[in-house]
């Protein structure tokens, strides 16, 4: 059997994105793909209302997963390299969608993006009580980050697929990290580090003037 086949937890999910950060606040794109993997297959326990989503972010994970094994595997060691390795090389779209449509710089950005509604979230989800809704959260942390990004339909579709979310109690189960406090405990500590590689992928793109890349 599949080694990674087993139960999904929340966990493993939190570690992968705890090892992106090297000593010198490189990225390791490993890890950071390895995160967006687990991510995935939660999605995919919630039912297939989400499939759209799922679809989407599976495709870009599959992208980075060919850079990580390809030729070029040696720049794509880091977030950094690699945005390093494609400027470089002219491998990048920079103002309109030409011939490098599959690019790692552009393919990881919406990934990027997608992982600042995941901190919200998850801090929301963190100080939140019995009786708060999953729905709402998820909706509030959409329309603080993701959302300016999308198109009218796919933020329409997106507002429906919030409503079915499981409510808070299920969707603690479906974590899979034990009882209540040792989720909150857990996202306490897994925050802060996901903040930190948001952040510092952030001022990487910035720097280079990537923020905005077709
Ligand atoms: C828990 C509920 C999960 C809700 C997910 C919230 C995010 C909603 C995103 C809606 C994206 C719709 C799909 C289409 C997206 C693309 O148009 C768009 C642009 O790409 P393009 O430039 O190549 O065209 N793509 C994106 O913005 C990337 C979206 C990636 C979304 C991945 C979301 C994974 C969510 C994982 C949920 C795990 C929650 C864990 C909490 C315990």
């Amino acid at each position: 059997a599949d080694p990674q086949d087993h139960k999904f937890s929340l966990q493993e999910v939190l570690d992968s994105f705890s090892r992106c950060l090297s000593e010198s606040k490189q990225v390791y794109l490993e890890h950071y793909v390895a995160g967006w993997r687990g991510l995935v297959k939660f999605l995919n326990t919630l039912g297939n209302v989400f499939a759209f989503i799922s679809k989407d972010a599976v495709g870009k994970v599959k992208i980075l997963e060919g850079y990580l094994d390809g030729d070029s595997r040696v720049h794509y060691l880091t977030v950094q390299s690699m945005v390093q390795h494609e400027l470089d090389n002219q491998l990048v779209d920079v103002s309109r969608r030409g011939a490098h449509p599959d690019s790692g710089c552009r393919t990881l950005l919406r990934l990027h993006r997608a992982l600042r509604w995941l901190q919200l979230f998850l801090e929301r989800l963190r100080v939140s009580g019995q009786d708060d809704s999953t729905s709402v959260m998820c909706a509030d942390a959409y329309n603080q980050s993701l959302s300016q990004h999308h198109p009218w339909v796919v933020r329409k579709a997106a507002g429906l697929a919030f409503c079915v979310l499981p409510g808070r109690t299920a969707f603690f189960e479906v974590m899979n990290v034990g009882p209540e406090e040792r989720v909150v405990s857990v996202l306490g500590e897994a925050l802060p580090l996901i903040s930190e590689v948001h952040r510092i992928t952030e001022a990487l793109y910035a720097q280079h003037g990537l923020l905005d890349l077709p």
